[in-house]
């Protein structure tokens, strides 16, 4: 029997409140019993809307904030352990690198910090300048830089020692479509090598691009969580009927289930559960509606992403502000 592999990053019922005001005595729930288990190799997107708790989680897991309660851990190591710093390599959310260094001095001491030295340094330094684009750019301090520039020295940075896991908060945030593909090619670069990603965003086509898991926070919890894949097709399937002929009222009146319906003026556009189209159909019809399209539609991460935060709207927990 194979001993089991060690996960990547696991939580366990992770929790963080923040302590604000004078006395302290006001509480945000920020992050509530938070479960994640991120297989090596996978590259795992962190979903959710502002304030959700995804920096805060890649805050305890960076060892930046101490959670409340519950456990973190990088291959099986506390965060705060030499052995899970080791392993990785991190682009904050707004990286402040130094100024005056140049973008090549920065690299190089972050080569050297995680132990790299002469001519292997040299090489690291040279190779991953080339693979974010900046090997002519490298001269130049860093307060000449542009956002896209600063975001893709950090990354730079974060990959130079070849981490196994790589830890991005927000890496595509700010960036013109060219930076955004840039920095997604590679990431990608990443995936191949083996390295594990774990990154959060809220730009939904970076995450279909890119992730083969991902979970969604709302409010400090976790709303969804699985493969892309799995998510959308666990996902009742939906009809879009495009009718003409009847008003929206009359359609509302046959009294079937709808999930959505646009007036379009001159046609409706339906969208009903799977199981309700055949009864819709045929009461549209003996209405005297025209039934001029009809077609299957494809459920999105956007549509998943925006059930959630429905969802959540109904039973707020995290983010806010408790006695
Ligand atoms: N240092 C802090 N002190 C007090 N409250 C904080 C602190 N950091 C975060 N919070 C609060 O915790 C909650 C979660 O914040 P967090 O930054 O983790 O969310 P996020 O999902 O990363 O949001 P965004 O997408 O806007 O960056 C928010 O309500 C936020 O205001």
């Amino acid at each position: 029997m194979s001993a089991p592999t060690t996960l990547a990053i696991e939580t366990r019922d992770l929790s963080k409140t923040y302590r604000l005001g004078f006395w302290m005595n006001k509480r945000v729930l920020a992050l509530q019993n938070l479960n994640l288990s991120i297989e090596p190799g996978q590259v795992y997107g962190l979903l959710g809307p502002n304030g959700a708790g995804k920096s805060t989680t890649i805050k305890i897991l960076m060892n930046l904030v101490q959670a409340t309660s519950g456990t973190a851990t990088l291959f099986g190591h506390p965060p705060n352990s030499k052995e899970a710093r080791r392993n990785v390599g991190f682009l904050p959310e707004n990286p402040a690198p130094y100024e005056y260094l140049t973008g090549e001095e920065f690299v190089r001491l972050a080569g050297q910090l995680v132990g790299l030295s002469g001519k292997e340094l040299d090489a690291r330094v040279k190779e991953v300048l080339g693979s974010v684009g900046m090997s002519r750019t490298a001269g130049l301090q860093i307060r000449r830089y542009s956002k896209g520039m600063v975001q893709r020295i950090g990354l730079a940075q974060a990959i130079v020692g070849r981490p196994k896991l790589l830890i991005l908060d927000e890496p595509t945030s700010g960036l013109d479509p060219v930076g955004r593909r840039e920095i997604r090619d590679l990431i990608l670069q990443e995936r191949e090598r083996g390295t594990t990603v774990l990154f959060c965003t809220h730009i939904i086509p970076d995450v279909e691009a890119l992730c083969t898991r991902v979970a969604v926070l709302v409010n400090g919890r976790l709303a969804r969580e699985g493969s892309v894949q799995e998510l959308l097709t666990t996902q009742v399937p939906e009809v879009e009927l495009t009718v003409e002929g009847m008003a929206a009222d009359a359609v509302r009146g046959l009294g079937h289930p709808i999930e959505q319906m646009q007036d379009l003026h001159n046609r409706l556009l339906l969208r009903a559960k799977d199981a309700h189209v055949q009864p819709l159909l045929q009461s549209v019809l003996a209405a005297g509606g025209r039934v001029t399209k009809i077609q299957p539609t494809r459920f999105s991460l956007e549509d998943l992403f925006l059930q959630a935060m429905s969802e959540a709207r109904h039973g707020t927990v995290g983010g806010e502000i408790a006695s």
